[in-house]
C-alpha cells in the first residue's frame, strides 16, 4: 500500500540532510522511544510517544524539512559543525558532544530520563560552557507524521508548543527563542561556567501544560538510573566496557510499560544504499525479543526477562496458535505494511516503510526462541518455572502440528516457502527444552510422545538437510545454498561439536558466505534476479552471523580465529559503540536499522564465549591437559 504524497512541506531555506553515515548517530532513550543524535547535534530522528508511533523528527529519511531539532555552534545558514568529540557518560546513555571553536570549547549532553510520569516523554539538552564564549544555535522544526504537516507553534515566555495530533510537544529554555516559518529559532552564547538547558516534553491530550522541569535534577536522576542499572551486570571478564555498552543499548529498546522489545528504534534505514531493503523494525518480533532476554540474562538481568514474559503472555493472549512473527510494542497485530511516499529515503533508498508485511508469515523457528528464552529464564529464576512452563508446553504442542510445514523462516524471506533447516532445527530446539523441562520435573507433558518427535525432528533434518558429498547442511530441505542460521546446529547443541557434520558445515560457510575480514553474509542473494529471498539487490554482512561464528569457532575450540574475528567485529562499531544491523564491507560503513538488537546480542555473545574458553583454556594449562 503506498500512501499518497500530502503538500509538500513549506520550502524554508535550509540545506537538505547533512551526508552523513548511520553510524554518525548516538542514540538516547527513556525506555518508551529513543532519538538519534546526528554528529552535528541534530536530532534526526524521534518517534513521539513510542517507538511505533509516527515520527515527529524525520530528517533521517529525507531532508531537514521532514523534521530536526539542531542544537550546536551556529555556523552559516542554520548550520552545525560536526563535533570534534562525542562520548556517552561512563555507564549511561547520556550523549556528550564537544565543540572545540575559535572563540571557545563546548559540550552538549543529550539524555531522556526514564521517568514514573505516565505518559510523558522528555528529552533535555543542556549546553554547558568549557572555555572562551561560543555564539550557539537551536532550530527546533517539529514534522508531525513523519515529516507531513507544519504544525501551529505557540510561543509564551519561556515556553513554546506545538500540537502534535494526539498530543503537544513543550519546549522550555531560558534561550531568546522566537518563531520562524514554523521553526523555532533560539540564538544565545555559553561562557565558561555557564549553562543552558532546553527541555522537551511530550504530553496526550490537549492544552494542559507538563509541570516546568528541572533539568539539573533529571540529569542527576538519569545517571542515577543507569548507575543502578550497570551495577546490577554479573560480566566483569574481558572487554567488559563493550558488553556493558550493548547491555545499555540492548536496554533502550525495551519498551518499559510493556516489557516488549523493539528489533530496532528505527525503520528502513537501508540494507543496500539505494536498493529497496528498507523495513520498519520498531515493532517487537519475538525471535529478536528472545534472543535479547537471553543476551541479558547471561549478564544477569532478570527484571527485564521478568517484564518480557508479561508482555509476551500479552501478546500470545489465549491462542498460542495465533502466533504473529512480530508485534506492536503493546502486543497488538496490526502491522499493515505502508510506503511513505513523501520521504525520499536515507541517501534515496526507496521505499520507506511503516508497518511490516512479515507479521503474517509462518516462521517456525519463533517457537525454538521464545522456548529457549523462557527455559533460561527460568533456570535464572526457578520460581519462574510455573509462570513459563504452560506457555512452553503450548508452543510445544503447536509445534507438533506445524513442524512439517515449510515456512518463510527466520530471514523472513519474501519468496515461496521452504522446508528451511534452520526453521526444524529451532523446533527441535523448542522439543528439546520441553522434554528437559518435564525430565526434571518442572511440569508435566506427554514426555514419551515427544522424546519421539524431538527424535523424528532431528531425524528428517538429518536426512533431507545435510549434503553428503559436501559434508555440510543446507539451507533448505535439497538446496545447495548455505545460510549463517545453520551455525545454531553449533550453538543450540543439535549436534555435538565434534560431529564431523557441524565442523564441516562451519567449514563451508566460512568459505562460501565469508567476506574480507570475515563477515559473513547471510545468505547468497541474487542481484538483481530475486534470490531466494524474493528481493533484487544484494545486502552487507550480517552481524549476527559473526556472533554465531565467533561462538560456533569457541565451540569448536578454534579461540584463535574467534578471537580475530571477534577483534573485527569490535573494531567496526561507531565512536559510541553502536552497531546497525549490516556491515557493508566494501564502502566500509553500517547498513541497515540501527542500533539494531540482533547486532549488540552479537556482540555479548560473542565476547562471553572467547572469554569462557580463554577461561578453560587457562584451567586446562593450570592442571596440565594442555601445554602452554
Ligand atoms: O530480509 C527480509 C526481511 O527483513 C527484515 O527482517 C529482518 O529483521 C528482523 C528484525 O530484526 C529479523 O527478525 C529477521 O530475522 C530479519 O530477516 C524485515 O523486517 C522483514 O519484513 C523482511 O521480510
Amino acid at each position: 500500500m503506498k500512501l499518497p504524497s500530502p503538500r509538500p512541506p513549506a520550502e524554508i531555506p535550509h540545506p537538505p540532510r547533512r551526508a552523513g553515515r548511520i553510524e554518525d548517530h548516538g542514540l538516547v532513550g527513556n525506555g518508551r522511544t529513543g532519538a538519534l543524535v546526528d554528529r552535528d547535534g541534530s536530532i534526526d530522528w524521534m518517534c513521539l510517544p513510542r517507538f511505533d508511533s509516527a515520527a515527529a523528527f524525520t530528517a533521517l529519511l529525507g531532508s531537514e524539512n521532514h523534521g530536526m531539532w539542531r542544537i550546536g555552534p551556529a555556523g552559516p545558514h542554520g548550520t552545525a559543525p560536526p563535533a570534534d568529540g562525542r562520548r556517552y557518560l561512563d555507564g549511561t546513555l547520556i550523549l556528550e558532544s564537544t565543540w572545540i571553536t575559535s572563540s571557545g570549547t563546548i559540550q552538549l549532553l543529550d539524555f531522556m530520563p526514564f521517568t514514573e510520569m505516565d505518559d510523558v516523554t522528555q528529552l533535555v539538552r543542556i549546553v554547558k560552557g568549557v572555555s572562551g564564549r561560543v555564539p550557539m544555535r537551536s532550530v527546533l522544526r517539529a514534522r508531525p507524521g513523519y515529516g507531513q504537516a507544519v504544525p501551529r507553534l505557540e510561543i509564551a515566555g519561556r515556553r513554546a508548543n506545538v500540537g502534535l495530533g494526539d498530543g503537544r510537544l513543550w519546549l522550555d529554555t531560558d534561550a531568546p527563542s522566537r518563531a520562524s516559518g514554523g521553526d523555532l529559532i533560539s540564538e544565545f552564547s555559553v561562557a565558561k561556567d555557564e549553562q543552558l538547558a532546553f527541555a522537551l516534553a511530550w504530553q496526550p491530550g490537549g492544552d494542559e501544560p507538563p509541570p516546568l522541569p528541572a533539568p539539573e535534577g533529571l540529569l542527576k536522576q538519569t545517571e542515577d538510573y543507569w548507575a543502578g542499572w550497570t551495577a546490577k551486570s554479573t560480566y566483569s571478564g574481558p572487554r567488559w566496557e563493550a558488553v556493558e555498552r550493548s547491555l545499555i543499548t540492548l536496554k533502550a529498546l525495551q519498551h518499559g510499560p510493556t516489557g516488549g522489545f523493539v528489533a530496532a528504534p528505527t525503520t528502513s534505514l537501508p540494507e543496500e544504499i539505494g536498493g529497496e531493503r528498507n523495513w520498519d523494525y520498531r515493532y517487537c518480533w519475538p525471535r529478536d525479543s528472545a534472543m535479547t532476554v537471553e543476551a541479558l540474562l547471561s549478564c544477569g538481568y532478570g527484571e527485564e526477562a521478568r517484564a518480557w514474559i508479561g508482555w509476551l503472555r500479552t501478546a500470545i493472549g489465549g491462542r498460542p496458535e495465533n502466533l504473529q512473527a512480530i508485534y506492536r510494542v503493546d502486543g497488538s497485530r496490526e502491522l499493515t505494511e505502508a510506503e511513505l511516499g513523501w520521504l525520499p529515503g536515507f541517501e534515496n533508498s526507496a521505499p520507506v516503510r511503516i508497518g511490516n508485511g512479515a507479521a503474517k508469515q509462518l516462521q517456525l523457528d519463533v517457537y525454538g526462541e521464545i522456548v529457549g528464552a523462557l527455559y533460561a529464564a527460568q533456570e535464572h529464576g526457578p520460581e519462574l518455572a510455573p509462570v513459563v512452563a504452560p506457555i512452553i508446553t503450548n508452543l510445544v504442542a503447536c509445534l507438533e502440528i506445524l513442524w512439517e510445514q515449510p515456512d518463510e523462516g527466520i530471514w523472513e524471506v519474501r519468496g515461496p516457502r521452504r522446508h528451511f533447516v534452520h526453521s526444524k532445527v529451532m523446533a527441535w530446539c523448542a522439543v528439546d527444552r520441553a522434554v528437559r523441562l518435564i525430565e526434571d520435573g518442572r511440569t508435566d507433558g506427554p514426555l514419551q510422545r515427544w522424546r519421539e518427535l524431538r527424535d523424528a525432528i532431528h531425524q528428517q533434518v538429518c536426512e533431507r538437510g545435510y549434503d553428503e558429498e559436501r559434508n555440510t547442511f543446507t539451507q533448505s530441505y535439497g538446496s545447495t545454498e548455505l545460510d549463517v542460521s545453520l551455525l545454531q546446529i553449533v550453538t543450540t547443541g543439535f549436534l555435538p561439536p565434534d560431529d564431523k557434520r557441524v565442523i564441516g558445515t562451519v567449514e563451508a560457510i566460512q568459505q562460501e558466505l565469508s567476506t574480507t575480514g570475515g563477515f559473513l553474509l547471510r545468505y547468497r542473494t541474487g542481484g538483481q534476479v530475486p534470490g531466494v529471498d524474493g528481493l533484487a539487490g544484494d545486502e552487507g554482512t550480517f552481524l549476527i552471523g559473526s556472533g554465531w561464528l565467533i561462538v560456533a569457532l569457541c565451540t569448536i575450540g578454534r579461540v584463535d580465529e574467534a578471537e580475530i574475528l571477534l577483534e573485527s567485529l569490535l573494531r567496526i562499531r561507531s565512536d559510541l559503540g553502536l552497531l546497525a544491523e549490516e556491515w557493508d564491507v566494501q564502502h566500509q560503513r553500517q547498513l541497515g536499522n540501527f542500533p539494531q538488537g540482533f547486532s549488540h546480542i552479537a556482540v555479548i555473545q560473542a565476547i562471553r564465549a572467547v572469554a569462557t574458553a580463554r577461561a578453560s583454556q587457562g584451567r586446562r594449562i593450570a592442571a596440565g591437559v594442555i601445554g602452554r
